[in-house]
């Protein structure tokens, strides 16, 4: 497979490389993902996380597990352990669902490959649509709130979220981005804050508890975040704490958008009750962990609840935007916005 890169993923010497996210940003680690325990491995550390890579880093692996000889039975198998490696995010189980189409042909090798590229090219064109339909919600001199990483980091292209953001800065129309830390893996206070960084726009960094008072003094003219599964009903599941965003964004009547690729749609799990949601270890809540290093602060017999997602009710959500266009509340009420 030729070499590729894109901000967290690069193929070279036909092996698959990830960006551990876990490390940045104090520090840029690129290590191997040369099997399927190695990725399965990094995608349970979130060094390789965010709905979107996550699918592709599987698909990319089982491409260059062909091209390597790897039989169809060996890869069948492969698919099926890397299709459970995140319950939560449905892009992994849609991406390798196409994945297993292209096993099934003749030149499997040639297939494999192809659909992986299809996929990672793809998805920069899913970002762009979606930061382009996103941008054209946002008024000028508007201060975005964000939750987690939902930037170059977890896609291949700009972003879902982000995206948006970003795209929207460039037409000159944020003046600040309010960044949610998110605990417990800080996805905004490490890798959000560290990609507006790189990119020149200006945001200040809170603690999540924060959103609420910022709400409450006018300061925040909407809410962007992005989107692990979307229901058939219009639930959906996002990082942990999205769901009291959106309390808060309605009670103070601020308008409150997801932004995710339609590979995010899943027409088979009716509501939000029906989505898996990964429960993480304890260690994660007791204390903190990085390229510095752990530091542990509660209890040694301190009990935990570590669910890593949580789910949005769509009566909460003001617009989903997706790459095929702004679906509304009312489009979602008669269920007319999912693929047929
Ligand atoms: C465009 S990434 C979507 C989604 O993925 C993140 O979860 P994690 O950091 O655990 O992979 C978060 O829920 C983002 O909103």
């Amino acid at each position: 497979m030729k070499t590729l890169s894109t901000t967290s993923l690069q193929v070279r010497d036909n092996q698959l490389w990830i960006l551990d996210q876990q490390a940045l940003p104090q520090q840029k680690n690129w290590l191997p993902a040369a099997d399927v325990a190695e990725l399965v491995a990094h995608i349970h550390a979130l060094r390789v996380r965010g709905a979107p890579l996550i699918g592709l880093s599987a698909s990319l692996l089982l491409a260059l597990l062909a091209e390597q000889g790897f039989t169809r039975t060996a890869l069948a198998d492969a698919l099926e352990v890397l299709r459970a490696a995140r319950p939560t995010a449905v892009n992994l189980m849609n991406n390798l669902d196409r994945m297993r189409l292209a096993l099934a042909q003749e030149n499997y090798v040639a297939a494999l490959r192809m659909e992986a590229l299809n996929l990672i090219d793809e998805d920069k064109k899913l970002c762009d649509a979606i930061a382009d339909a996103g941008a054209a919600l946002v008024t000028p001199g508007s201060r975005l709130l964000t939750h987690c990483n939902t930037g170059g980091l977890a896609t291949a292209g700009v972003g879902t979220a982000l995206g948006v953001i970003s795209r929207a800065f460039s037409q000159q129309k944020v003046t600040n981005v309010w960044v949610d830390e998110t605990r417990p893996l800080l996805q905004g206070g490490r890798l959000t804050a560290w990609e507006l960084g790189e990119l020149g726009i200006p945001y200040q960094l809170i603690c999540d508890s924060m959103a609420a008072s910022l709400m409450a003094q006018k300061q925040v003219d909407a809410v962007w975040v992005g989107a692990d599964r979307i229901a058939a009903n219009g639930d959906v599941a996002n990082k942990i704490g999205t769901y009291s965003l959106a309390v808060l964004a309605h009670y103070h009547q601020i308008p409150f958008y997801v932004a995710a690729p339609h590979t995010t749609l899943d027409p088979h799990c009716p509501n939000g009750a029906a989505i898996p949601i990964e429960q993480r270890a304890a260690s994660e809540v007791t204390g903190v962990a990085g390229s510095f290093g752990s530091v542990q602060w509660a209890p040694e017999q301190a009990r935990v609840h570590n669910p890593a997602f949580d789910v949005t009710p769509a009566a909460l959500i003001s617009g989903w935007v997706l790459d095929t266009g702004v679906i509304t509340p009312e489009q979602v009420n008669a269920g007319i916005f999912l693929p047929r």
